[in-house]
């Protein structure tokens, strides 16, 4: 293949890849558009002559302050997806507290879901909203948003009172099916992995894939490089499933407690599904299973870094972006930008780290000792 098919396959695969998933979490937008009349925000920003921040939401809704975050998420997506719309703050605005908070105004949308202190105003449609909720099992989103107890929880775990991977743990079905999507996911994204930056397995002798699920990643790469000795490491249910073809090793255990040794350790659409702590934990288990950085030791990320690869201007990218975080936040986790990498990398002692964009919004992340 020439390198001009090679590259347009490649954005064929993008502009495919990208659709896909804004289908795959439309679903969220109906959730966050019944969230957001639930908690008033519309109503909120009308109350405040049509404009408001963060903040203001905070101080005029139930909405808890340690959702701050979360807040700025469903507000994000409520935008791009034209419920709201998002403005920079003015410099009229730089004497006060709320300097540089966006601005979050009514669009005809949410005009209709004011709900003025008349009963019988009829403009308003907010009952129409609250019929996608009650076809779907989901809870409401907004309890989430007004109880502090759940901020290190994901909105499954509110859900089903356990986390997904404990889910996995009982529910053999729920196992299968999310190690058959793993493995799919690894097998498409691998691929373009290993032609994107396939040279930063290179000069390694041996690999672990850490949470590699049923081995699709590290598969892949044991193909590519039949060298490298490539071990995966994941909980005993769903290590007890695995394929046993013999191309890769099989490791039963928990990350939290200990790794197998490596030249490199791989994290494959795992960081994200944890908070601040959980990521830190994990990656310090990571540094004690590799080499020093001059022996050729490092982490391998591939995941979503917010606001790389893709051009931000499309709006349907844009839109893919903010649904794929508020999936992860579901789960109990988060997308992130550049520097809340970094931050985790330094807190859990690692010493420097490269970003290197591969696919819409994935990127591969090397993590050095
Ligand atoms: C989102 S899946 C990613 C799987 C695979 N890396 C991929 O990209 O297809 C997260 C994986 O982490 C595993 N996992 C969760 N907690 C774990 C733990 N404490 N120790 C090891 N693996 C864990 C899950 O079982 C699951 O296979």
């Amino acid at each position: 293949m020439s390198s001009t098919e090679q590259e347009s396959s490649t954005q064929t695969m993008l502009q495919g890849h990208i659709e896909l998933h804004n289908h795959l979490y439309g679903y969220l937008k109906s959730m966050a558009l019944r969230c957001a009349v639930d908690l008033g925000i519309p109503t909120a920003i009308q109350r405040r002559g049509g404009a408001a921040t963060i903040s203001d939401l905070i101080a005029d809704t139930m909405i808890h302050p340690a959702k701050l975050p979360h807040l700025r998420r469903l507000m994000r997506l409520l935008s791009v997806s034209g419920i709201f719309s998002a403005h920079e703050p003015s410099l009229a605005n730089e004497a006060d507290d709320s300097a540089g908070d966006i601005v979050y105004k009514l669009t005809p949308v949410s005009r209709l879901l004011v709900v003025d202190r008349d009963p019988c105003n009829m403009t308003s449609l907010v009952h129409l909203v609250v019929q996608p909720a009650m076809l779907t099992t989901f809870f409401s989103l907004d309890a989430y948003f007004r109880d502090e107890n759940t901020s290190s929880t994901g909105l499954f775990e509110m859900a089903h009172g356990v986390t997904p991977w404990e889910m996995t743990k009982t529910d053999s079905t729920c196992n299968k099916a999310l190690n058959d999507a793993c493995v799919a996911d690894s097998i498409f994204l691998m691929e373009i992995a290993l032609k994107e930056g396939g040279d930063i397995f290179r000069g390694l002798s041996s690999l672990v894939d850490v949470g590699g699920g049923h081995g699709g990643a590290a598969m892949a790469i044991a193909k590519a490089f039949p060298h490298i000795k490539c071990t995966v490491l994941d909980l005993p249910h769903v290590i007890s499933q695995a394929p046993t073809d013999g191309t890769v090793c099989f490791v039963a255990g928990d990350m939290f407690e200990n790794i197998p040794p490596a030249d490199a350790v791989l994290l494959k659409h795992v960081l994200h599904c944890w908070g601040v702590d959980d990521c830190i934990k994990i990656l310090r288990q990571c540094k004690k299973a590799i080499p020093a950085r001059g022996d050729g030791g490092k982490v391998i990320l591939i995941n979503p870094v917010v606001g790389y690869g893709v051009p931000q201007d499309n709006d349907v990218i844009k839109e893919t972006q903010v649904l794929a975080d508020m999936h992860i936040m579901a789960i109990g986790g988060s997308e992130r930008e550049e520097h809340e990498w970094k931050y985790i990398f330094l807190e859990a002692g690692f010493s420097g780290y490269q970003i290197m964009p591969i696919l819409g919004l994935m990127s591969i992340i090397e993590v050095y000792p």
